[in-house]
């Protein structure tokens, strides 16, 4: 396997609390993996340090030729993820958040794009700032983001969180062929993997005790 993301040696805790990562190395290739664990075991925080936006106390990244510490903005344009309580684009309609995508990640594909806008039932709600949607349809926007963006790694928390079921059943199709994929990496975490995504991986994070994986 040729890995699109390695993390070496990384160690983080909360200020205050025990490590929840000591020594935690992963090397993620393409296809799709899921993060499982209990609440609170880690995973939100493991994809915001793989994400490159929260900083280790010990370790190192490298995702698609980059590390992080010697050029972060290169690293960053590998990876994509957004934090789903982010209010940092409230202000944008749907429609002009998904258009700027373009602008950071050169290889979004307008035409699933467009698909995915369709499959989430999105197009209702384009022109509503992003403040005014439910929870549901901003995840349905993060989610759009996600799946067109064409980065070479992709980090999802908590994918079917808030999303009605012919969403979710769009979404588990989506992820299928995500599962599939030859050349890029996605990463996917939730409590439990479904059972229907044959061809993905599974790592579980082992509770709240610091073991990592
Ligand atoms: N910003 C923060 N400041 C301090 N502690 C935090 C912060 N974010 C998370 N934690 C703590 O870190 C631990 C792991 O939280 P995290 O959200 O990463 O777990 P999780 O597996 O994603 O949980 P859940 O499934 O409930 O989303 C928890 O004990 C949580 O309280």
């Amino acid at each position: 396997m040729t890995p699109l993301l390695r993390a070496e040696g990384l160690r983080f805790a909360w200020p205050g609390s025990a490590p929840l990562f000591n020594d935690t190395s992963l090397a993620l290739g393409p296809g799709l993996t899921w993060l499982t664990g209990e609440d609170g075991s880690g995973k939100s925080t493991l994809l915001s340090l793989l994400a490159g936006a929260l900083a280790p106390q010990a370790g190192r990244l490298w995702a698609n030729g980059h590390w992080l510490h010697d050029d972060p903005a290169a690293y960053r344009r590998q990876v994509f993820w957004i934090d789903p309580q982010t209010e940092a684009h409230d202000a944008l309609p749907a429609a002009g958040y998904l258009e700027g995508l373009a602008t950071h990640w050169p290889r979004l594909s307008e035409a699933a794009l467009s698909d995915l806008v369709d499959g989430f039932g999105l197009a209702e709600h384009l022109h509503k700032p992003l403040y005014m949607l439910s929870t549901g349809s901003r995840r349905k926007v993060w989610l759009t983001a996600a799946l067109a963006a064409g980065a070479p790694v992709t980090l999802i928390d908590q994918p079917f969180a808030a999303l009605d079921a012919p969403s979710a059943r769009f979404l588990a199709d989506c992820l299928a062929d995500m599962a599939e994929h030859p050349s890029r990496a996605w990463v996917a975490a939730d409590h439990e993997a479904p059972p229907d995504t044959p061809g993905s991986r599974v790592r579980a994070l082992g509770g709240r005790t610091g073991q990592g994986f």
